[in-house]
């Protein structure tokens, strides 16, 4: 396969050691530059350069960090911990941060155990001691685990693994987790306790399994110790910063507490004279550097997944686990993904037909309407989550007027950006039946006009007066007046567009589109097919979209521009022509005038 040496090739950065499983999924497309022992003003520097960035726990991904990464889309964490990166700088600049959040969950549990075995049987000691030529046995006797209990703290993945394993050991297994789920841990032979007390004080081995968030740092302290057993043991393959690490030395020198098992520490690597290098230092205690996840398996596994993830989300598509998004559930994801195609587009069509456009007086540039109506009908209207078709109509709306590099619109700040700019979009599902229709589900996008035309309608029905409903009929045909539409729907993958404004007609919405407003009579197609053919256009294909009925017999909508410009009477249509390459100005200039045609835009998808 030919190599591209495009120098407009995404960049990827991984200042860690990341499995080169997923790394394999990336050369292809993207540049990746794998540099380890970056400092972080080194990091800083060379960030701006890259669109993403995958990282382990060593990374520090601050907010100066992010605010330094102008290219950056996304920071993939190749495990489960995201308390390294400052996730709400990163929501904040659009960057999506996604994660792994089950690939390394068994080499966790199993380092976990592997450490209460270490601690039960003091195997490190014994290690030293007999490397160190000592043959001490009685010194060393252990405790078994059969029979004992083990306390969890935090049932979430890592937790249950560890209680299914530890139930094969014969252990009593309890646990503290307010949002756990209570079948789940029955049938791990799990008892839920309902204090973090209730498990300190009957742990014989306590194990810590949260994340680190504000609830659980500094969970375990003196206080705590204080009310274990003397001859418990604690075990840490979570986070550093959940055990006041300095309480704990206290308390194994004070034989208030047994020994420990400890993975992760507050400073990594441990600094020296710190609580964490007393902590490791300590001949009750079995320290590794932070191994939970260390096994070839999980480094595939995790790998594997946050590359993937990359590749979609440089490819504009949808992470599957984003952190600082909201999570879209699998089949979800697979019934939203054209439909977030077809928004988008709904989206640009709407921005750059109605706003822009050529007619006799010369390029017109409409106002930008700021209040939205997205209506989704049939399957659609069945969903949990709607959020990506909302970030995919703001990305829609936006990318045309805005410079593309400079916004970088996706689930995480859609919102933000569209409240930036004041633009209101009132999301609406709609039951209606669409078992008739040759797709399952439908959207209408309605940009409403400043009093809009369900306003003016509802106060014709009610108005009795002939005066008033002159007036208010002559205000509804004033084009601001009328809300604009656009509808869509997918079939077979691709994304149609079967409304524009007052006219039905079906396209899909790819390639460059020129789009005619004319007077349906005789003779307009070979004009603009002649005039396109002079100007060495080449036509792929040819659509008429006649008024919708609910305009018809309602007039012609913008009858004075009509009107002026050709002094024809009739309908209208639209001529939607897909066309290859650029249409210039004067081309689409040359279609306008004394032949009909009313008005023209291109619309590049
Ligand atoms: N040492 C290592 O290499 C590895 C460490 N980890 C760490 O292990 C920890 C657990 O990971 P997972 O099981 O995947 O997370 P998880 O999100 O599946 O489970 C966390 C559990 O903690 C519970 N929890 C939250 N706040 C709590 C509180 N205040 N008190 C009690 N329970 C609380 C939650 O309800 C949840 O059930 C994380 O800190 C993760 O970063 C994970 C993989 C490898
Ligand atoms: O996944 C996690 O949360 C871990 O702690 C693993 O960290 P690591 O990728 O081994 O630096």
């Amino acid at each position: 396969m030919p190599i591209s040496l495009s120098p407009t090739r995404p960049k990827v950065l991984i200042p860690e050691k990341v499995s080169p499983d997923g790394l394999a999924l990336l050369k292809e497309d993207f540049d990746v530059d794998e540099k380890k022992g970056l400092s972080p003003e080194e990091l800083k520097t060379i960030i701006g350069e890259y669109e993403a960035l995958i990282i382990r726990s060593e990374t520090k991904v601050t907010a100066d960090l992010i605010k330094a990464a102008k290219k950056l889309k996304v920071v993939a964490r190749a495990g489960v911990g995201v308390d390294n990166v400052d996730v709400e700088a990163a929501t904040q600049h659009g960057v999506i941060v996604v994660n792994s959040p089950s690939g390394n969950i068994n080499a966790a549990a199993e380092h976990t155990i592997a450490l209460m075995m270490a601690v039960a049987r003091n195997i490190g000691d014994a290690d030293a001691s007999i490397k160190a030529g000592k043959w001490d046995r009685s010194r060393l006797t252990g405790i078994e685990a059969k029979g004992r209990t083990l306390g969890i703290v935090g049932l979430g993945k890592v937790g249950l693994t560890v209680a299914r394993i530890a139930n094969g050991f014969g252990m009593r297994l309890i646990a503290y987790d307010p949002y756990a789920n209570a079948n789940l841990a029955a049938a791990a032979s799990v008892t839920l306790k309902p204090t973090l007390a209730d498990v300190l004080k009957e742990a014989d081995f306590l194990t810590l399994h949260t994340p680190l968030i504000a609830s659980t740092r500094g969970m375990i302290g003196a206080a705590e110790l204080a009310t274990m057993k003397p001859t418990a043991r604690i075990l840490n393959v979570a986070r550093g910063g959940m055990i006041d690490e300095d309480a704990l030395v206290a308390a194994l020198d004070a034989g208030k507490i047994a020994g420990a098992g400890i993975d992760v520490f507050t400073s990594e690597p441990p600094k020296p004279d710190s609580s964490a290098s007393r902590l490791i230092a300590h001949p009750k205690v079995v320290a590794t550097p932070h191994l939970g996840a260390s096994t070839r398996e999980a480094q595939e596994n995790v790998s594997i997944d946050v590359c993937e993830q990359v590749v979609t989300i440089l490819n504009g598509g949808l992470p599957r686990s984003a952190v600082n998004a909201p999570i879209i559930l699998q089949e979800e994801y697979r019934t939203l993904q054209p439909f977030v195609i077809l928004v988008e587009k709904m989206g640009s069509l709407y921005t750059q037909h109605f706003l822009t456009h050529r007619s006799a007086s010369g390029t017109a540039t409409k106002s930008f309407r700021t209040t939205f109506d997205i209506i989704y009908e049939g399957e659609l209207a069945g969903l949990n989550t709607t959020k990506p078709l909302f970030a995919a109509l703001v990305k829609g709306l936006l990318t045309p007027i805005t410079s593309s590099d400079g916004l970088n619109i996706n689930i995480v700040n859609a919102e933000l950006l569209a409240k930036e700019r004041g633009i209101l979009i009132n999301e609406q599902r709609s039951r209606e039946n669409v078992e008739d229709k040759p797709y399952s589900s439908f959207v209408t996008l309605r940009a409403r006009a400043s009093r809009s035309t369900s306003a003016v309608r509802s106060d014709l029905s009610r108005s009795n007066s002939p005066s008033a409903k002159r007036a208010l009929q002559s205000q509804k045909q004033s084009a601001e007046d009328q809300d604009q539409v656009i509808q869509g729907f997918v079939s077979g993958n691709k994304p149609y567009i079967s409304r524009l404004d007052r006219f039905k007609g079906e396209f899909v919405a790819k390639g460059t589109l020129l789009i005619c407003r004319n007077f349906d009579s005789c003779g307009k197609i070979g004009f603009v097919g002649s005039q396109l053919g002079k100007a060495g256009v080449n036509i792929r294909f040819m659509n008429v979209a006649p008024l919708h009925e609910e305009e018809n017999g309602h007039g012609s909508g913008s009858g004075t521009e009509a009107a002026g410009a050709g002094g024809e009477e009739g309908n209208e249509a639209l001529m939607i022509l897909g066309v290859d390459g650029a249409v210039g100005d004067e081309v689409v200039q040359s279609l306008i005038g004394s032949e009909g045609v009313l008005e023209a835009s291109v619309i590049n998808f």
